[in-house]
């Protein structure tokens, strides 16, 4: 598990990290969404062992990351501004990890090179920026670190490789003890592939939930109700973050699961009624506003 306790980190005046405290739960895909500026990428460079908390400590499985080369060698981190030597292949990038994880698997490499049809004795910088980011999400498995931090490695991967990662890590959780995190400035780039989501507002965390759980317990409906007093009377028995109206249609947007929903709506004898797939997006949004804070924006 890895342990953000109390964190805080500053660059001059700029207080990019402010107190966080965070779990990451073990096999499981974690997404640290934020704005441009949020912390994310401070948050992981200290969770990686690279940057020195100025308060708080961060720990994994139990130790302090920072200046321990134990806890460091369970981390893989991949940076948003990655680098490659002009003339390196993927066969070179692999030896020279090697060095530094001794786990690390070059047959596998081989293997998920083949199968993401990626030419190893090919020069890396002639690699799309995609296939960049695909790269070194393989080389992050191959080198076989309970934990993989990804900086915005996702952003901008289409459709197929996305798909490709997806099932690759959910490989990788069923057959060891492997836990991804993702960080990444928009919500819909991690909607299909996380299991938790935190979210980081101007280097705090603002909710950190689990998304099966969240689209569990939050509903969409829109019903057209009798008169006003019906509408009333829902509203107080029910936990409702948002009211809409469209001419004679009720939009609610409710805590509660579907059935607890549903019975409640039924028992006021709607002359219409359905519940709407609600995305994480405006879960989120909807989350955040009950919060007192208006962040619709950060996740377009
Ligand atoms: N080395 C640094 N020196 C000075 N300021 C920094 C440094 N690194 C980050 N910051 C500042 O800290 C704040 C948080 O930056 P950070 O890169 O962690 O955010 P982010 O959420 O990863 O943003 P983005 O999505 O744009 O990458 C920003 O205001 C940034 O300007």
């Amino acid at each position: 598990m890895i342990e953000i306790k109390k964190c805080s980190k500053s660059f001059g005046s700029v207080k990019a990290v402010d107190k966080v405290s965070l779990e990451i739960g073990e096999r499981e895909v974690f997404g640290l969404v934020g704005s441009n500026g949020a912390g994310k990428s401070t948050l992981l460079r200290m969770a990686a062992g690279i940057l020195k908390p100025d308060e708080g400590e961060i720990e994994i499985d139990g130790e302090s990351i920072y200046d321990n080369e134990k806890a460091k060698a369970c981390i893989f981190y991949i940076p948003d501004d990655s680098y490659f030597p002009a003339d390196y292949t993927p066969r070179d990038i692999a030896d020279f990890y090697r060095c530094y994880y001794p786990k690390f698997d070059v047959q596998r490499f081989s293997k998920f090179l083949r199968q993401f049809h990626m030419d190893d004795k090919k020069r890396i910088s002639t690699f799309s920026k995609g296939m960049r980011k695909q790269l070194l999400v393989l080389l992050g498995v191959s080198a076989g670190t309970k934990y993989l931090l990804c900086d915005e490695t996702f952003d901008g991967l289409d459709p197929v490789m996305r798909q490709g990662v997806k099932s690759l890590f959910a490989s990788e959780i069923m057959g060891r003890e492997f836990t991804p995190v993702i960080a990444s400035h928009n919500l819909r780039e991690l909607e299909d592939i996380c299991d938790h989501v935190g979210l980081l507002y101007k280097g705090g965390i603002l909710l950190s939930r689990d998304l099966e759980d969240m689209k569990f317990h939050i509903h969409k409906i829109q019903c057209v109700l009798k008169d006003k007093d019906q509408e009333r009377q829902l509203q107080k028995e029910m936990d409702v973050l948002k009211t809409e109206h469209q001419g004679s249609l009720l939009l609610l947007t409710v805590r509660g699961t579907r059935e607890q929903i549903m019975e409640k709506i039924q028992g006021k004898n709607p002359l219409f009624c359905e519940i709407l797939p609600l995305t994480l997006e405006e879960i989120f949004i909807s989350e955040t506003e009950v919060a007192g804070y208006e962040i619709k924006n950060m996740f377009f």
